[in-house]
């Protein structure tokens, strides 16, 4: 945590987020009771037995461990040192002394002292777990002919914010009276809200949530009974926008949870406001929304929004990093949503960038002014029944965030037809895997740890804001030649809370994917992202992908190769998930030094000590042991030299992004996801402007 943060973050959002990790564990126990006393079980054989398995890796704090800022990180968790192994045979034989030896050697771990195998009374999750709400609370809209029809929430969120003809929620034109927090008077016109009936959204297996209350009980929610009997409607009625919307009626909102939604759909972005302080902070301000007036939230932020001044401060300093309160604060931004979206018209075609699964991506000029900006058109040859779900959330999370490690997108604009979706985005010059096929060397350390902080703190601003991006590949990082990195592609990410309903195992390209998911667990937390940020550090130190697996199977068996067979031991729980019943073939140690030396005579990729022990911290088996990004922004190989080198003096390369890249042969991984959507829609070859 950058200094000053407790400082400057919002008292009520600190507050939140000890209750929800309280909450978290609470829930936690609740739903797993066995498997937490398998890991506590597990946290005391580490420290009875002075080590642990791994790559449940070894985790002796000593001189690589981030200070402990509070007692409560997963660092604490964890017994003391060792390293890999992680056999299977270990569980059933201890290695013998011999073996711990060369396990050491190899892996360049020492063991830790008593004190370091000390840990905290005091623990605390570091990644939630994430499952969605199973309730039956989606939103509803009352459908003209049919009665009461559900809408899915994140939808509502965007229509509601976006007024034009596909998303003709119309403006509303209306005073949303913010009293407090917890009292929220809104006001709406009724009649411009029907034209959320006529929307109609892709949903897939694991979308019937209500995002927003997600949200909110994985924020607010308490233990308490009589709360969720007041606050979690089981008849929709009083706490959903679409449904005070039609009602036209001035509703006096009594939850929390509900204030946030309410203006989470006017501006954006429930996590924004609630730890902007705008609503809070703004008892009894009015936050008045005149007919084609912009919703400026920034005014009503007040002085006591430490966030409200800065919204747009992107200062730089000389150094890599560029942590500081409001960019961990939660993202405040003030979109005009209710002058209408201009047209694609307005732009003037450059070049197409590149085709994802979701979207085709021109670089533009903004005839308006002059501005050369990315124009990610919304795919939609395959959703006769509506706007893609995808699409919306990505739409729905870039508005409401603002983040110098996360794309911007600056508005939605619109094409000739209805269907015709534009994102416009600040434009970058290349991605990050063109970036590393482009280059004859790999990236050096000083320059992978600057590269490393940003996205840390791209994804640290991601999980505080309660949102996995689920995605995160080379492909999905892009660069500009100021040195600086963005995350971009959100269209897999989702914001996640408390309990119930499991999501989707297909995420995360295959290269990329934690072991969790490629072993059909159905619960997972952020831990998912950190174990691409390991695969995506290995791979800018050394060029290339880490696993580079053909099938879910092979890459687990690469994993396994690598850093050895995971046990129970090493990971409580493992030996329950589906996939634990393959068969694989057994390797006792990590190996993961053998790729990564201290010295290197033979070219190949070198990392120091301690930043071996990062890349072991972040690709370690257990979700529940593997680094957040927290603490991996604290971790001391960003403080030992080389010292992460400065933005201003990274390499540079010749604009990617000025060329149609959609026809490159890359190194892909074949994700089967992937590939079967690429199948489903059919390659696209130019047919209009921006067709
Ligand atoms: N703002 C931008 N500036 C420049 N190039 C961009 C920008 N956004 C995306 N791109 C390029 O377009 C590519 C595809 O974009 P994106 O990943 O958002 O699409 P997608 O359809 O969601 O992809 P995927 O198939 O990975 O899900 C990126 O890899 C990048 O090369």
């Amino acid at each position: 945590m950058a200094p000053g943060y407790e400082v400057a973050r919002p008292a009520r959002e600190r507050g939140l987020d000890l209750g929800a990790s309280r909450r978290s564990k609470e829930y936690y126990h609740h739903r797993h009771p066995s498997r937490l006393r398998d890991l506590e079980r597990c946290r005391d054989n580490g420290r009875s037995k002075g080590r642990e398995l791994s790559n449940g890796y070894s985790h002796g704090r000593s001189p690589h461990q981030p200070p402990r800022r509070r007692p409560s990180g997963r660092t604490e968790d964890r017994g003391p040192s060792e390293v890999s192994s992680g056999s299977g045979s270990e569980k059933s034989g201890e290695p013998s002394l011999k073996d711990k030896d060369r396990e050491r050697r190899e892996n360049g771990v020492a063991g830790v002292s008593q004190e370091d195998a000390k840990t905290s009374p005091s623990k605390k999750r570091k990644h939630s777990p994430v499952t969605c709400d199973g309730n039956d609370s989606k939103l509803q809209a009352r459908d003209a002919v049919s009665g009461i029809r559900e809408i899915n929430p994140v939808a509502a969120e965007i229509l509601m914010y976006h007024p034009h003809p596909l998303l003709d929620l119309s403006s509303p034109s209306s005073i949303a009276d913010v009293h407090s927090p917890m009292n929220l008077d809104v006001s709406v016109d009724s009649q411009k809200a029907q034209g959320h009936e006529e929307i109609r959204i892709m949903d897939e297996q694991e979308e019937e949530y209500p995002t927003m209350r997600n949200i909110l009980k994985s924020r607010w929610a308490d233990a308490d009974v009589e709360e969720e009997k007041v606050f979690v409607p089981k008849k929709k009625k009083s706490v959903s926008p679409v449904d005070s919307i039609e009602r036209g009626s001035i509703k006096k909102v009594t939850s929390p949870e509900l204030g946030e939604v309410l203006v989470y759909n006017s501006v954006g972005s429930s996590s924004r406001l609630s730890g902007s302080g705008v609503v809070q902070g703004s008892a009894n301000r009015n936050l008045e929304v005149d007919k084609g007036d912009s919703m400026d939230v920034e005014e009503e932020a007040g002085d006591d929004s430490p966030a409200g001044h800065r919204l747009y401060s992107d200062s730089e300093s000389d150094v890599c990093r560029s942590r500081s309160p409001e960019h961990t604060l939660s993202p405040r931004r003030c979109i005009n949503m209710l002058q209408g979206c201009r047209t694609v018209d307005e732009f003037e075609r450059l070049n197409t960038i590149n085709e994802g699964t979701y979207g085709i991506v021109f670089r533009v000029r903004d005839k308006r002014t002059g501005e050369i900006v990315a124009l990610k058109k919304v795919k939609m040859e395959k959703e006769k029944e509506g706007f893609p779900l995808t699409s919306l959330r990505e739409i729905n999370i870039l508005l409401s965030f603002h983040h110098p490690s996360i794309v911007e997108v600056k508005e939605v604009v619109v094409g000739s037809s209805d269907k015709d979706i534009f994102m416009v985005m600040e434009y970058m010059e290349h991605d990050l895997k063109g970036v590393m096929e482009t280059m004859k060397q790999p990236y050096s350390q000083s320059e992978v740890k600057c590269l490393m902080l940003q996205l840390l703190e791209g994804v640290k601003y991601l999980h505080d804001n309660w949102v996995l991006h689920r995605d995160l590949k080379t492909s999905n990082i892009l660069m500009n030649n100021r040195g600086e990195l963005k995350i971009c592609d959100f269209g897999l990410s989702r914001q996640y809370g408390s309990p119930s309903k499991p999501y989707t195992q297909l995420v995360v390209t295959l290269w990329y994917r934690a072991p969790e998911l490629l072993l059909g667990a159905k619960e997972y937390s952020t831990a998912i992202d950190m174990w691409s940020l390991g695969c995506i550090m290995a791979e800018l130190l050394s060029k290339g992908p880490l696993f580079n697996g053909k099938s879910e199977i092979d890459q687990l068996d690469k994993i396994f190769k690598t850093l050895g067979t995971p046990n129970e031991d090493i990971w409580p729980g493992y030996s329950k998930l589906p996939g634990a019943t393959i068969k694989f073939g057994k390797q006792t140690f990590n190996r993961l030094r053998h790729k990564f030396r201290a010295v290197s005579f033979t070219g190949g990729p070198t990392l120091s000590e301690a930043g071996f022990d990062l890349l072991n911290r972040l690709l370690t088996y257990d979700p529940e042991k593997r680094i957040s990004a927290d603490d991996a922004l604290n971790h001391e190989w960003f403080r030992e030299l080389p010292l992460p080198r400065s933005k201003d003096f990274m390499p540079t390369f010749p604009a990617l992004n000025e060329q149609d890249r959609r026809f490159k042969k890359h190194m892909k991984s074949p994700d089967p996801l992937e590939e079967q959507l690429m199948k489903e829609q059919g390659s696209i070859a130019d047919r209009g402007l921006f067709d």
